[in-house]
């Protein structure tokens, strides 16, 4: 096994020197083998999409170093960092092309990066395994190769932008909150092909989740972060023996504070 993603020590302050200054991240670590799986949970502000966006680069951090593959890439802009990650966010409109075909979605994905742009159009063989990867979603949607996006409803949109985060079998994939506006039927559905999705690429990923008990039912380790800091991380045996009570617990005990959010308890 290998590193395939290391944050050292990383730090964050927007807006310093202002009545704004916030420190989001105050000296965040983690590191995940190749085809680890974290859920990463914690209160309002901890920190969860900062770590992620710390991770894609959206913006510089302030320091510490970021790892992906063994490749520091703390210094690399956010377009060159996009060759190695994969990312779903919560609002299922901003992953795909509404006025575009599944099937040209999809070719968008598969092309990102190379030099054979959408103007080739999508050959036989392509078609075919576009429409194999969408059977396995068992959605239905490998009949509807021709309708455009826009049609779709939320979980079909989520599930697509799944396959097409994974398309090129990204380094790493980054889930923020990608079930949250969805049904919790649909939501569950949604999880269980991020799952299946994961595993069959063997990929590594890490999912941030306001759901304690998604947390603990999916993946092979979970962080809880605090004002942001790691406060636990936990994998493997004692991440399955976990309870939502654990952690609710956990999170008090470092905090002395209540859990803040609602949605975590009562879903
Ligand atoms: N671009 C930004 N500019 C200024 N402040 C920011 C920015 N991004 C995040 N923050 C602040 O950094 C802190 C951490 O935010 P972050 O979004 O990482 O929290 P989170 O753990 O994902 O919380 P939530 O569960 O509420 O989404 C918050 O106080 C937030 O307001």
């Amino acid at each position: 096994m290998s590193e395939m993603l290391k944050i050292e020590n990383i730090r964050k302050v927007f807006n310093p020197g202002t009545i704004n200054e916030k420190v989001a991240l105050d000296g965040v670590n983690l590191t995940l083998e190749e085809g680890e799986f974290v859920t990463v949970i914690g209160g309002n502000g901890a920190g969860k999409s900062t770590t992620l966006n710390a991770v894609a680069g959206v913006w510089p951090v302030d320091s510490g170093k970021i790892y992906i593959g063994g490749e520091d890439v703390t210094k690399l802009s956010e377009h060159r960092r996009a060759q190695y990650l994969g990312r779903v966010f919560q609002d299922p409109m901003t992953g795909t092309a509404t006025t575009m075909s599944i099937e040209e979605n999809m070719a968008i994905a598969a092309r990102r990066g190379k030099s054979r742009g959408l103007r080739w159009g999508i050959t036989k063989a392509e078609r075919e395994k576009y429409r194999q990867m969408l059977s396995t979603l068992h959605l239905g949607l490998e009949d509807r190769l021709t309708s455009k996006v826009g049609l779709l409803s939320g979980g079909q949109r989520q599930a697509i932008t799944l396959l097409m985060a994974s398309i090129q079998k990204p380094k790493l994939l980054l889930l923020d909150e990608h079930t949250a506006a969805l049904d919790p039927k649909t939501a569950a559905k949604v999880l269980e092909i991020s799952d299946q999705i994961i595993s069959e690429n063997h990929l590594t990923a890490m999912m941030v989740t306001h759901n304690m008990k998604d947390a603990i039912a999916h993946g092979n380790r979970l962080i809880m972060m605090h004002e942001g800091k790691v406060i636990l991380n936990i994998a493997g045996e004692d991440k399955k023996k976990l309870t939502v009570g654990d952690l609710l617990h956990q999170f008090e005990k470092v905090s002395g504070e209540e859990f803040a959010s609602d949605k975590a308890l009562l879903s």
